[in-house]
């Protein structure tokens, strides 16, 4: 899979959030997208994610042949702290809904997804009863989880306690190896296993 930005810029209004900007994600890699509060990680998240259009310069996804943006949600897991969990589903149907859509990473199922998350005693209870940090699992392990090329996490630690943060960690290790993996964050436990890093800073 392939992401190509060629002097790709976005702006709200009059107001630039970032220009300037070519560079290609490429499958098998990692990166980063970096900077403080405001500073553009979900606004650059939600043009490579397709659902922003750049305000001018152009963005391409390719597989084998060229990927219309129309379908290339088919390819992409996202996990975001603005994406809502559907709160009056138990996580085992939150599990059932969201793999309708998706197909299981391989070695993965219902009942062995629930033991990654180590929620067995809540896999009955309803998604609005689940604390902030059981949320930020879910939605983790839903789109790490998910058979799908492209990921992309937004500030994907937030919410997590220390040792959620080292399950976030063997997440990664595990599900990303192959795949394009895309993070925005400002917190280097999220992304030091990001080798390519980019500063929005670099494109106002
Ligand atoms: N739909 C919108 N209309 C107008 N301005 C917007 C819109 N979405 C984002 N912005 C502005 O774009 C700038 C970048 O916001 P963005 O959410 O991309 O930053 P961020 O780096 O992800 O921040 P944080 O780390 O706080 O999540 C901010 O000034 C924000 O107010």
């Amino acid at each position: 899979m392939k992401i190509a930005l060629n002097n790709v810029g976005r702006r709200f209004n009059k107001e630039w959030i970032f220009k300037n900007l070519s560079t290609e994600f490429v499958s098998g890699k990692s990166y980063a997208i970096l900077g403080p509060n405001g500073s553009g990680k979900s606004t650059l998240l939600s043009v490579l994610t397709g659902s922003l259009t750049p305000s001018e310069g152009e963005i391409t996804f390719a597989d084998s042949k060229e990927i219309p943006v129309e379908n290339i949600y088919q390819y992409i897991s996202l996990a975001a702290p603005y994406l809502e969990l559907i709160e009056t589903f138990t996580l085992k149907e939150i599990i059932e809904f969201h793999f309708k859509f998706k197909n299981f990473a391989p070695g993965i199922d219902a009942k062995n997804l629930i033991t990654l998350l180590g929620l067995e005693k809540s896999a009955n209870k309803e998604i609005k009863y689940f604390s902030s940090g059981m949320k930020q699992r879910t939605k983790l392990a839903l789109a790490c989880c998910s058979d799908s090329p492209i990921l992309f996490l937004d500030e994907p630690t937030s919410n997590l306690d220390v040792q959620g943060i080292n399950w976030y960690q063997e997440l990664i290790e595990k599900f990303t190896k192959e795949k394009l993996t895309i993070i925005g964050s400002n917190q280097i436990q999220e992304y030091e296993f990001c080798s390519e890093h980019i500063q929005i800073f670099d494109y106002k």
